[in-house]
């Protein structure tokens, strides 16, 4: 930034702060007028003094009554204001941005803000920065250029005269920015001070982009670069289970996937596709696919973990109904959590129970056979029944026998049927009470009633089946949908993603195999899972069990990135161990990804949530970049325009905006798609190539991109826990050259004050975070 001290205004920029001035004088005049009234609208007013007027009148007997009716004229007269208000400009900040337009000889000022305002006695007109299709001319054009926008099939042409972003202070004009910098007011004084407002990516001098990086890394082959602790894992024994782990971009996924190379070219009948790689997302699987292929591997099985148990569990239990679209995350968690194997536990002995008992039923056995099952505490019912079996045939008399064979061989039979397992450990109560009670405080009582009903709902036959006897033509809804759709009888007839795990578990338990008649649970002779700090307890099993005898596994990744779900975690000794392997842990120590100012900033945020100590950086890079913005209008100004710059200078860049959630990467695309091709990402179906893809955190996981912008820095979207911090941990490891943190709004709690971020910008420019 150039050094250049603060000026007075000239006439022409005290004529600009005054029609600003005149703006938002305007506009609060005008929002006052139509605003509701404190008290509510005139009807419920009148209701309201009329009750109020019967109240002092009343005798005791008839006061709580009219009390209560008086509470629901206020609540209906608030109900009703709230909405109105929702509809109108904030005053404390009505409008952040202003443009003048000339069309055919006439000259308007438009002022863009969140929420669309018009009141042409006063020519206000105030349109939604994200729809109206004229805010396009302030995203695209430079002063003095030529417009010509589509508004409902018309084209709108005119010249962008002038376009001023403002921000507000207090609800009235405190900075408007003109030319080589702002007009601030500072202690009531309006001076101009110099200065960029939006941040230059600064690439170092000579550094390579990633799809340069990654075309040197192709010529050569990665394998050359490796250092010693990641070829020390490619010439571990292939029998070895190995854990990977190491900070994010140390190369984890990169020396898995290799070694499935290195054990191809020591194992003589090497079968690519007895070889399963699993990675928690689709934009991970793409991008290990291709690893894969350039290393001549294509054929080694590449899925999401959710893709392979939905498809291993549609083979085994071909009953399995359709996939529920949403499940509450707190059920989620639950069935996902290590206490719903005390629930699975209770529920193997209630089934065992009650086998014992129907066979003591049927032969008089007085309690004999239950007794003898419940002698042989074996964790798998099957094995359990042969060995009571045993024993009851042994004492039982010659002419008993055969009876007592077939029931046992039909009790065996049946522990196949696990689909009413399933609706009762899920739908019961006092058996998920078990569940509960085992997670010490991590999953709370409220979410068995949630469980319980989100199982009654599933239970429920489809509208559609429940309703087959009334006229087709009567259930058609006006939008087309299905009768459930958007209810909570969406879920009627389904099943959750989450229920396989438990499905392959509970056929474990009772039958000691992971296969039915339909099939069974295929198996491999390496398996890679990466990012494996998401996997469940229970999923992890089911993966022990996809391992072929003797087979062997790479498990990578890193505690700091769990995202969401994090307590299903305990410690990477328990996960191996729920694996059912011996494991040789390597620590990877060097970062290769994140040049050092990010991976000190991405250490600062974790705080006690780091697993180790910071990683040594493999080279040095451009400072971390912070805003501090009033909105988010601002922030999508600025963020189109350092975009629109970058695009000109780096066409080869690869850029992603990584929003918090999916909510937000939609309300950012919206607008920054009005003024580049920015591709929304929610799909995993990253390009891998030169351009910019807004996305949410949860779909980057393991994934790089040239430039990070982080677009909703602010303390809403992070604030200080330990959940938050891993997600920005794992926003800011994506980048490969530098991040820009945009923070509509006070900035997160959780970046540390003291990092000195040279760099930072804030808005009104000139104060410095
Ligand atoms: N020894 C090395 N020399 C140079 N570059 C390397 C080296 N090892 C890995 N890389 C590069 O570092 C980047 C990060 O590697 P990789 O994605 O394997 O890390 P990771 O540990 O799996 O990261 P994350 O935890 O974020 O998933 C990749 O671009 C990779 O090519």
């Amino acid at each position: 930034m150039p050094n250049v001290q603060p000026r007075p205004l000239t006439a022409a920029e005290s004529k600009l702060v005054r029609d600003h001035e005149a703006f938002a004088a305007s506009v609060r005049a005008s929002v006052l007028e139509k605003a509701p009234s404190r008290s509510g609208g005139t009807e419920d007013r009148f209701a309201y003094a009329r009750l109020r007027d019967e109240y002092a009148e009343a005798g005791e007997e008839d006061r709580m009554a009219l009390l209560a009716q008086m509470h629901e004229t206020a609540a209906r007269a608030d109900a009703r204001r709230a909405q109105e208000e929702e509809l109108l400009p904030d005053l404390q900040a009505p409008y952040f941005a202003h443009m003048r337009l000339r069309t055919a000889g006439n000259v308007r000022d438009v002022l863009l803000g969140a929420r669309p305002y018009v009141d042409t006695g006063r020519a206000v007109t105030i349109v939604d920065f994200r729809r109206a299709p004229i805010a396009e001319a302030f995203f695209t054009c430079e002063p003095g250029d030529d417009y010509e926008i589509e508004v409902d099939r018309r084209t709108v042409e005119g010249v962008l005269e002038a376009r001023h972003l403002v921000a507000f202070e207090k609800g009235a004009p405190a900075a408007i920015t003109v030319e080589g910098g702002a007009l601030r007011r500072v202690r009531g004084e309006w001076h101009f001070e110099p200065g960029a407002l939006v941040p230059d990516f600064s690439r170092v001098e000579g550094l390579p982009l990633a799809a340069e990086i990654d075309h040197a890394q192709r010529e050569k082959g990665i394998a050359a670069l490796l250092d010693a602790d990641q070829r020390a894992v490619l010439e571990r024994d292939p029998k070895e289970t190995l854990l990977v782990l190491g900070a994010a971009g140390s190369g984890k996924t990169t020396v898995a996937i290799h070694r499935i190379a290195a054990i191809a070219e020591r194992t003589p009948d090497f079968d690519p596709t007895a070889v399963l790689v699993l990675v928690p997302e689709v934009g991970l699987r793409h991008l290990a696919r291709r690893m894969l292929t350039d290393l001549g591997l294509e054929r080694v099985h590449v899925r999401t973990f959710d893709e392979w148990i939905r498809g291993e569990a549609r083979r085994v239990f071909p009953w399995i109904p359709e996939e529920s679209p949403d499940a509450p995350a707190a059920v989620r968690r639950l069935k996902r959590h290590p206490g719903i194997f005390a629930a699975i536990d209770a529920l193997v002995e209630d089934i065992v129970r009650g086998i014992g008992s129907r066979i003591d039923r049927l032969h008089a056995g007085r309690g004999a056979i239950r007794e003898a099952i419940d002698a042989h505490r074996e964790p798998v019912i099957e094995h359990r029944l042969r060995q009571a079996e045993k024993a009851v045939l042994g004492a039982a008399s010659p002419a008993k026998q055969p009876l007592l064979k077939d029931a046992f061989r039909e009790a065996r039979r049946r522990l196949e049927r696990v689909q009413a397992d399933l609706h009762r450990l899920v739908g019961d109560r006092a058996l998920l009470e078990h569940a509960v009670r085992a997670a010490k405080g991590q999953l709370a009582m409220p979410v068995l009633e949630q469980a319980v009903e989100h199982t009654r709902r599933q239970l429920d036959d489809p509208s559609a089946v429940r309703f087959a006897h009334v006229d087709a033509e009567r259930l058609q809804t006006l939008d087309g949908l299905s009768l459930d759709e958007d209810t909570p009888d969406a879920v009627a007839g389904t099943i959750d993603a989450e229920d396989y795990a438990i499905l392959f578990e509970l056929l474990f338990r009772k039958t000691g195999r992971s296969g039915t008649r339909a099939g069974a649970l295929r198996r491999y002779r390496h398996l890679v899972l990466d990012e494996a700090q998401g996997l469940s307890p229970i999923e992890l099993r089911v993966l022990g069990r996809a391992l072929a005898p003797g087979g062997s596994a790479t498990v990578a990744g890193d505690a700091a990135q769990r995202l969401g779900e994090g307590e299903a975690f305990a410690s990477w000794d328990t996960l191996v161990s729920e694996l059912g392997v011996h494991s040789t842990a390597t620590h990877l120590e060097t970062s290769y990804r994140c040049p050092r100012p990010i991976l000190e900033l991405a250490y600062a945020v974790l705080g006690d949530e780091a697993a180790g100590p910071m990683p040594a950086a493999a080279r040095e890079g451009p400072a971390v970049l912070r805003t501090v913005l009033p909105g988010e209008g601002h922030a999508a100004v600025f963020i189109s325009e350092a975009l629109r710059s970058l695009a000109r200078r780096e066409p080869h860049a690869g850029v992603a905006v990584i929003a918090a959630d999916a909510k937000s990467a939609r309300a950012v695309h919206e607008v920054l798609a009005r003024s580049l091709p920015a591709r929304l990402v929610l799909d995993g179906d990253f390009a891998f190539a030169p351009g910019v893809e807004v996305t949410e955190v949860a779909q980057v996981k393991g994934l790089e991109f040239d430039y990070v912008i982080l677009p909703d820095a602010d303390a809403r979207t992070y604030p200080s826990d330990g959940e938050h911090r891993r997600k920005m941990h794992v926003a800011l490891t994506r980048a490969v050259h530098q991040v820009w943190i945009v923070a509509p709004g006070a900035l997160s709690p959780i970046f540390p004050m003291a990092l000195a971020v040279p760099e930072a910008l804030s808005w009104p420019m000139g104060r410095r975070t």
